[in-house]
This record gives structure tokens, sequence and C-alpha cells, in this order.
């Protein structure tokens, strides 16, 4: 189609961006005998100055998908990985500065974690893959200003007492039984906005933060006597705001595992709070946003949004 009858058409482009998704970088720091490993899945989003490609199909301002890839695995190597923070920011900061077009960078970043294997007459170099959680950032840049949100999903805890339900409306479908004693288990999705945004201030350390605020949210879930998941879940997203000074919002998505008690009676057994049959679907989701006073919401309600 030529351009004049592309221009004819009543039809606009709206938003677009484009990158390589799902770059799997695994990055070993030699330290002597001692390994460490980083273990990254990231994802490159730019946009910017994009119109041509879509419109006429001029490549002139396209940085080729397979470039951004290859400048993962080169930074990995030139910078190393600190933090999927840090990496993230040197990242887009590089594609934004680097090429006129691209005026904006978001770079995603899944962390797995590996725990290193303590065996007698090895080197440190053996690891063992830690359990289903998956430590996450996204890191947004514009040329001026930064946007760094992190957090965790797939982390699962479970309270076997001090949790209660009840006092709730009761209307003609209520079935459910009032608890006094129940198991609480969910499987935290969370993420953090850091109110870092200014290239002149400094930068919190992540890793440090990372540890402090899984440690605040599990501590918090551990310490609740609990009325009600959502009760929970603004006591974790209270202790992070309390404790940790560069965050300023915390967005959770809790799904409620329940753990039915199981009726022992037919076998002629009591059961005492000891033999629950645990629940798969459907689930109880309880979502929210606890915010430092004065503070926007700015991390998306869908965590699968983000
Ligand atoms: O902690 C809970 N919150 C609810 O809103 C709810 N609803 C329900 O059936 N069980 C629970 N548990």
């Amino acid at each position: 189609m030529t351009d004049s009858a592309a221009q004819a058409r009543p039809v606009f482009l709206g938003q677009n961006q484009y990158g390589k998704a799902e770059n799997r970088v695994v990055r070993v720091t030699r330290d002597g005998a001692t390994h460490h490993v980083k273990d990254l899945n990231v994802s490159v989003s730019l946009s910017g100055d994009m119109d041509e490609v879509h419109l006429s199909g001029s490549n002139a301002n396209v940085l080729p998908t397979d470039t951004t890839k290859n400048t993962v695995y080169a930074f990995a190597k030139e910078y190393g990985i600190d933090s999927a923070e840090q990496f993230g920011v040197h990242l887009a900061r590089h594609f934004v500065t680097s090429q006129e077009p691209i005026q904006k960078a978001r770079i995603r970043i899944e962390e797995y974690s590996w725990e290193r294997i303590e065996a007698a007459g090895e080197g440190e170099h053996s690891f063992a893959r830690q359990g289903q959680e998956t430590r996450l950032t996204q890191i947004t840049y514009d040329g001026s200003s930064w946007e760094v949100v992190s957090g965790l999903k797939d982390l699962v805890v479970m309270n076997t007492t001090d949790s209660e339900f009840w006092g709730y409306v009761k209307d003609k479908y209520t079935t459910l039984p009032e608890a006094y004693d129940r198991i609480l288990a969910t499987q935290v999705s969370a993420r953090w906005r850091f109110n870092w945004s200014d290239e002149e201030r400094e930068m919190p350390d992540w890793e440090e933060s990372y540890t402090q605020t899984r440690k605040a949210l599990l501590s918090a879930f551990a310490e609740t006597y609990s009325l009600s998941l959502q009760q929970t879940l603004f006591q974790m997203g209270a202790r992070i705001i309390e404790q940790r000074e560069e965050i300023d919002e915390v967005r959770f998505a809790l799904p409620n595992k329940h753990h039915f008690l199981v009726d022992l009676k037919p076998f002629g057994l009591k059961n005492d709070n000891e033999v629950y049959l645990a629940a798969d679907r459907p689930y109880g989701l309880i979502e929210g946003t606890i915010l430092r006073d004065g503070a926007e919401a700015r991390i998306p309600a869908d965590l699968t949004n983000l």
C-alpha cells in the first residue's frame, strides 16, 4: 500500500513497545575457588519514535531486538550483576542514552536463587536451586526519571494457629462455619515501589533492601494474630513501610490457601485441629496496596500487569 493510501485510512497507531523478552542469563563470578551465581530472566522493552517502522516499514530507528539480547549478555560480562536492580538500571540507561529514537526503556527481571551446597572436600562451586520463590524487579527510565518496583512471587507461607475468621456477613447462601483457630496459608505475590527516582540521589543498597524487606514481610506474617487475611496483608505492608525508608508503596496479591478440617467422626475419631484437607481451588484472593502517608499509588492493581 502506498503512503497516501495508508494515510487516508481512519486508523492511528497507539502505544507500542518492543524488545527481547526472557533473556536467560547466568553470571558466574569466580572468587578463587569460591564461585557466586546470579541467575536472571531479563526482558527488555523499548519505546519512542517508532511510528515509521509500523507505518511505512522503515527500520531506520529500530535497534534490533537481537541487539538488545546481545547487550544483556555483554553487560553481564562488562558490569557483572551486583543485583537485578543495578543490572536493570545499567541496561535502561544504556538504551535511552545511546539511541536517540528510544525515549523509554522498561527492564523486567526475574531472579532465581541458588543455595550453596556445603560438601566436604569440594570447592565452593556447587549449588541447589532454592524453592519456588522468584525475586522480581522492573526498572523504567524515560531519560529523566526512574521508577524501580521490586518484589517476589510464589513465596508460600503458613501459620498453623493464631488465625481466626468470624463475625462476617451472613446471608441465605452463607454456610462457612466461624473459625476460632484455623490454618492461614498463602502464596505471597508482592511488589514494592522505591522512592528513588532521581539519578542525583544515592541509590538504595538493592541487595540489603531485598533481604530486609522479605524479612519484614515474613516476620509480620508470623507475628500477626490474624482475624482475617486482609488484616495480615495490611500488617505485612505496614511493617515494610515502617522499616524501609526507601519504599513508599507495597502491593500484595494473597491467595487464601484454604485448609479445611476433615470430619473424622465417621471413623470414630476426634479431629482436634490436626488433620486438614489442603484445597487447591477455588481460593479466596485478597489484594491490597499499603502506602506511605502522602505517597501516590502507582503499582497496577492487577499484579499480572507488572
Ligand atoms: O481471611 C479471610 N478473609 C475473607 O474475606 C474470607 N472469606 C472467606 O470465606 N474466608 C475468608 N478468610
